[in-house]
This record gives structure tokens, C-alpha cells and sequence, in this order.
């Protein structure tokens, strides 16, 4: 029995630790090995690591929690399948729990070494698990030939309504449905119910669709490529390092004080502003401003404090030329990119088409821009003698991602410039633009505005100067960002290849296929949102925290930043960044947002 308890904990140990990418722990592994892996988990337990297992006929599928974990010297990988007895197969292992099959709510977890499975045995097992479902050709379509999709894509503009054309086709074909357009193939979802067994299957090492074009810069320039565009043990290498840097909470501590330092000053800037450019009688001026640029500004001078521990200067009143150069190049490789993803590329890159010129310029200027600042602070930092540098670290003093990452010294330099240029590309107009659509749903709000405002008051009066507590203490502003990036995602869709074959809508999906969660009907899906087009952060509240969840797969609806190990790397930045903004810029100081246009 004791051996059994500590199983059950290690597991729930092991669960989290790879959720969070940490190192496994050999103790656990050694009480998962005293009870050759089987664990049977008390339901509540079984309920945190796998929320959606319901009913006890749907079978807890604790395995599919822990892909990856190794229990031998040899590399390991979990059984997504039930089985009760023990089969030997190739010296391995393979527990078949027929208690499953009959609706036992008995539940086993069973962890087999990589490639031990006989096929035949998961195509058996797979019969079990798929029966009834229908081949990927039966999916309703957008149209087989994919350049004529193509030409229609071009005629109508839908490259750039994307989002519209997504939420239009599942109105029409229903909640899953195949589209081929010019060389890319897709099946396309929105139920949280099947993105999150599209997670469950995206295994160690997730894959998204490659930006081939941006994949292709790379390799024209000899620039070495961040985890934006690597996949395999490659990414993961870089991405576990990167992820101390940015997405630990020892890491957010250290970069908070600087989001919440910019913050402050685009505040004063903006009240200078307000001062002298504003109408009406003093202590009650009033400007109307297109904020767009300002907030390009904002972002770029957030993600440089933070990435390079250095100031920029963008909101003195003659900031650098090479800057507004960097956003210019930023929208101009944004805006490039999604016809570019459609169409030969290389064979546009061969004729030097306008489009692939346009894009490859506007990523040597990100690239200049970036490569210019990291020398800078590469000489700064290597300038320090010695025992600066080590009694900066001991003193715990911050010298941004940058000087995080050479200190450490565990990256090569050139992959460093790789992830940091990801970084920076990644870190403008991700979070300048959600907040201008923030600023105009506050703007014809004005309730809600008022609403946040008190609370944010009362939370910055009791923690006492500390940005932290006063984020904590003001949860609507959480919820302001949440159902922004759920009305207006950044990123229309997060693409993954399951690593097995899985059933999605009762089709069968194989290995392979790029399948694609459409964000926008998704977040505004009535069958998944109640009210799905009222802008309410207090649903987000600690009071409710369902935001008028109604469909299945709670879990999988707030997909702004994607899921997994693969998630958005600057997530914690991008929240903490414009949640401080909001805190300072809207509702600390006496601001009030009118919007000029509905
Ligand atoms: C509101 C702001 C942002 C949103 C909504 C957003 C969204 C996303 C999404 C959807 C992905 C793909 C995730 C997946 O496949 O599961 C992603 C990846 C990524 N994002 Fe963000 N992002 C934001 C801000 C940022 C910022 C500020 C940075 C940099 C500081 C950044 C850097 C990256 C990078 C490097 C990746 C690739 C990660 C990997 O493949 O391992 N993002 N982001």
C-alpha cells in the first residue's frame, strides 16, 4: 500500500514537472518503478491531472500525461491506450486492463519503453478506440483543387479576413472541415472538445506549421534558427533554457520591476502630452489620439528593457530612426506573410518577386536592428571585469534576457542571436495591438472602465508600491486582457500534428495531418461562450471564472498564447506587460477612455 501512495504522489510529481518542462526526479522514478509503473489513481486525483475524464466509461487517461518520462536509462514513452494484462512484446511490457473495456472506473497507468509496441497491437487497440469513425476523406470541404481555392483566395481577399472566412465555413460545413489552398492542406477545428484531444496528441516534441518563408530566410541568410522555427530535440534543447529566462516566476520577478518602470513613463509621456497638446481648463484636459503608434512605442520599449536590461529612448521626444524603422519592418513582415504562405515562395524568391523582396527586406532590418543591440550589449557585458559581473548575479541584479543567457553561458552565441531576434520580432505588435482593441472596448464601456478603475485604486493602495501584489490584487485586469485575446486573437489559429492517430468529430484523423484550432469562431461561438460578443472581464472574476463556458473540454477555450510545452514563450511578459500598462496607463493616474468610433 505504501509503495502504491507513493506511486500515486510521484505521479502526480511527475505529471506537473513535465507540464512545467522541469527535470525528472529520480525518486519518483523509483516509486513508479517499485510498482512497475501500474498506479491507480483516486478519481479526484485523476481529475487534476486529466480534467476532462467525466464519466468512468471514457477511461482516465492519465498516460497520455506523461510522455517522455523515463523510468530506465532507456527513453520511454507512454501507452495513450488501456490494456489489462501483461503481454511480453519485444522484452517490454504492456499492461491490458480489461476493467476499462468492461466500464470499470478502475484506473492504470502503464509506461512502456519507446517503440516497444507491436503495431499490430496498437492497430488492435486503436480498432477499440476508433470504431465507427469515419476516413479524413469524408470531411466536409472548401473545395478539392487547391489553386483554385487558391485564385478564390486571392479574389476575395481573404487573406486578410482570414478570421471571417474561418468563422464563416464552420457556420456552413459545421465544427470541422478540410481546406486545401494552393500546397497547404488543413483540417480545421473550433470545439474545445477536439483541440484538447489534439493536444493530448501532440506529444513530446509538438509541431505547428512551419513559416516556410521565414524558415527559407533564414537558410538564404545563414541566420541559425530560434524555436519559432525548430522542431524536434533541437527546439526542445533551446526552449528549456529559454523558458528560465522568460516564463518561470523567478524570471518574471526579475523582469516585473522593468515592465512596470516602462509603464510608468509612457504614463508621465502621456500626461506631458495631455498637458500641453489637450483641450479645456487645466486638471481637466481632455486629447483625442489615434494611440496606434504610441503603442508600437510602448511595446518595443517594454521588450528591449526586458530583453537587452537597456532603455531605448522611444518615448523622449526625438526617439532613434533605427526604431521606427524595426516597427515599420515588423508590420511590413506581418503583412507579407500569409500570401507568401500560400504560394511558391522559392520559386518568387528565383524571379525576385516584389512580395519576397518586400518580405526578405523587412527581416534584414529586424535582423540589423537586433543584431546592432545584442552587440551592444554583448561588448557592455563583456566589458565588466569579473567580479562585477559575479557580484551583479550574487546581488541578483538584472541585466536582462541577454545578459541572463550569456551569463549561463549554455547557449552558443549564435543561437542566442537566433532566440533573441525571434524575441523581439515576436514582442511589438503581439501585445501593442490587443491593447488598442483593449483601449476601445474600455472606451465604449465606460461601466466596466469605471468598474476596473475602483478595483485597480484599491489594489495599488494596499500593496504598497509593489507592482506584483498590485496585479494580484486586481484580477479584472487579468480578465480584460483574457477576453480581449478571446474577441480579437493575435494569432488566428494554433496549428499541431498529432504524433498518433486520433478521432476528432467522429473522423479519422492519421499522424501527420496539420490540423488547425481557429481561435477567432472559437472565442466567439455561442455554442461555446454564453453571450459570446459582450465584453465582460468580470467574468473572469474570482467570484466566476467560466467566462459563460458551455461546451466541453473546458479547458481548451482560452488559446490566445496556443497550449502545451509548446506555448507562447513570452506569454508572461505579454500579460504582465499589458496588464501594467492598463494598471498605470488607464486607471492609476485619472485617465478615461471615450471611443470616436463604434
Ligand atoms: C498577446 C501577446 C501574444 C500572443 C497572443 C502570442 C501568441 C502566440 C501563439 C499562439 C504562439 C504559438 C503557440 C503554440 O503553437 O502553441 C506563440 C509562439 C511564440 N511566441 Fe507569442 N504571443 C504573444 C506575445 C509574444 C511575445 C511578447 C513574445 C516575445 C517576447 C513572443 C514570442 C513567441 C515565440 C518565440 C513563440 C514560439 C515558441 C515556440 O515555438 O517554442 N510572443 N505566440
Amino acid at each position: 500500500m505504501n509503495a502504491q501512495k507513493n506511486a500515486e504522489r510521484a505521479a502526480l510529481r511527475a505529471h506537473f514537472r513535465r507540464k512545467y518542462q522541469l527535470s525528472e526526479d529520480p525518486k519518483d522514478i523509483n516509486h513508479l518503478r517499485s510498482v512497475e509503473g501500474k498506479v491507480s489513481l483516486p478519481h479526484q486525483l485523476s481529475k487534476i491531472i486529466y480534467p476532462e475524464a467525466k464519466t468512468k466509461d471514457e477511461g482516465f487517461q492519465l498516460l497520455r500525461a506523461f510522455q517522455g518520462l523515463s523510468l530506465d536509462s532507456v527513453p520511454m514513452v507512454t501507452s495513450p491506450l488501456h490494456h489489462e494484462e501483461c503481454v511480453q512484446s519485444n522484452s517490454c511490457h504492456l499492461w491490458l486492463q480489461k476493467s476499462f473495456l468492461l466500464g470499470s472506473n478502475k484506473k492504470s497507468l502503464c509506461l512502456i519503453k519507446a517503440g516497444a509496441v507491436e503495431k499490430e497491437k496498437l492497430e488492435e487497440a486503436k480498432g477499440v478506440h476508433d470504431a465507427g469513425a469515419r476516413s479524413r476523406r469524408d470531411i466536409p470541404h472548401t473545395g478539392r483543387n487547391g489553386w483554385l481555392n487558391l485564385v478564390r483566395f486571392w479574389r476575395k481577399d481573404y487573406f486578410s479576413q482570414l478570421h471571417k472566412h474561418q468563422e464563416r465555413t464552420f457556420r456552413d460545413l459545421g465544427p470541422i472541415y478540410r481546406e486545401h489552398v494552393g500546397s497547404h492542406k488543413s483540417v480545421n477545428i473550433m470545439m474545445p472538445v477536439d483541440i484538447g484531444e489534439l493536444f493530448r496528441a501532440e506529444g513530446l516534441h509538438p509541431q505547428r506549421m512551419t513559416l516556410q518563408p521565414w524558415a527559407t530566410h533564414r537558410e538564404t541568410r545563414k541566420h541559425s534558427k530560434g524555436v519559432f522555427l525548430k522542431n524536434g530535440e533541437e527546439w526542445r534543447a533551446d526552449r528549456l533554457l529559454l523558458n528560465k529566462e522568460v516564463m518561470m516566476s523567478a524570471a518574471v520577478k526579475r523582469f516585473l520591476p522593468l515592465l512596470d518602470e516602462v509603464a510608468k513613463d509612457f504614463c508621465q509621456m502621456l500626461q506631458a502630452r495631455v498637458d500641453r497638446e489637450g483641450r479645456g481648463k487645466e486638471g481637466k484636459r481632455s486629447l483625442t489620439i489615434d494611440p496606434s503608434p504610441d503603442l508600437f512605442r510602448f511595446a518595443l520599449e517594454a521588450s528591449c528593457h526586458v530583453l537587452y536590461g537597456e532603455r531605448i529612448g522611444l518615448f523622449s521626444s526625438t526617439p532613434s530612426m533605427e526604431s521606427q524603422k524595426f516597427i515599420w519592418a515588423v508590420e511590413q513582415m506581418l503583412a507579407t506573410t500569409p500570401p507568401l504562405l500560400y504560394l511558391p515562395h522559392r520559386l518568387l524568391l528565383h524571379i525576385g518577386a516584389p512580395l519576397w523582396t518586400q518580405h526578405a527586406t523587412a527581416w534584414d532590418h529586424i535582423f540589423s536592428h537586433a543584431e546592432a543591440r545584442i552587440q551592444r550589449g554583448y561588448q557592455r557585458l563583456s566589458s565588466l571585469p569579473r567580479s562585477v559581473s559575479e557580484a551583479r548575479a550574487a546581488g541578483g541584479q538584472y541585466t536582462g534576457v541577454l545578459g541572463q543567457l550569456m551569463e549561463k553561458g549554455q547557449l552558443s552565441l549564435d543561437l542566442i542571436k537566433a532566440n533573441i531576434t525571434e524575441l523581439m520580432a515576436g514582442g511589438v505588435d503581439t501585445t501593442a495591438v490587443p491593447l488598442q482593441f483593449a483601449l476601445f472596448e474600455l472606451g465604449r464601456n465606460p461601466q466596466v472602465q469605471e468598474e476596473i478603475r475602483q478595483q485597480v485604486m484599491a489594489s495599488w493602495a494596499s500593496a504598497a508600491g509593489d507592482p506584483q501584489k498590485a496585479l494580484q490584487g486586481a484580477p479584472l485586469l487579468k480578465g480584460t486582457i483574457n477576453v480581449i485575446l478571446r474577441l480579437y486573437p493575435v494569432g488566428i489559429t494554433v496549428q499541431r500534428m498529432p504524433v498518433k492517430d486520433i478521432v476528432l468529430q467522429n473522423y479519422h484523423i492519421p499522424a501527420g495531418t496539420m490540423v488547425q484550432a481557429c481561435l477567432y469562431p472559437l472565442g466567439r461561438s455561442s455554442q461555446v461562450f454564453q453571450n459570446p460578443h459582450i465584453f465582460d472581464p468580470r467574468r473572469w472574476g474570482s467570484s466566476s471564472r467560466d467566462d459563460g463556458q458551455k461546451a466541453e473540454g473546458s479547458g481548451f477555450r482560452s488559446l490566445a498564447f496556443g497550449f502545451g510545452a509548446r506555448q507562447c514563450v513570452g506569454r508572461r511578459i505579454a500579460e504582465n506587460e499589458m496588464q501594467l500598462f492598463l494598471m498605470h496607463v488607464s486607471f492609476r493616474k485619472f485617465y478615461r477612455f471615450e471611443c470616436q468610433y463604434q
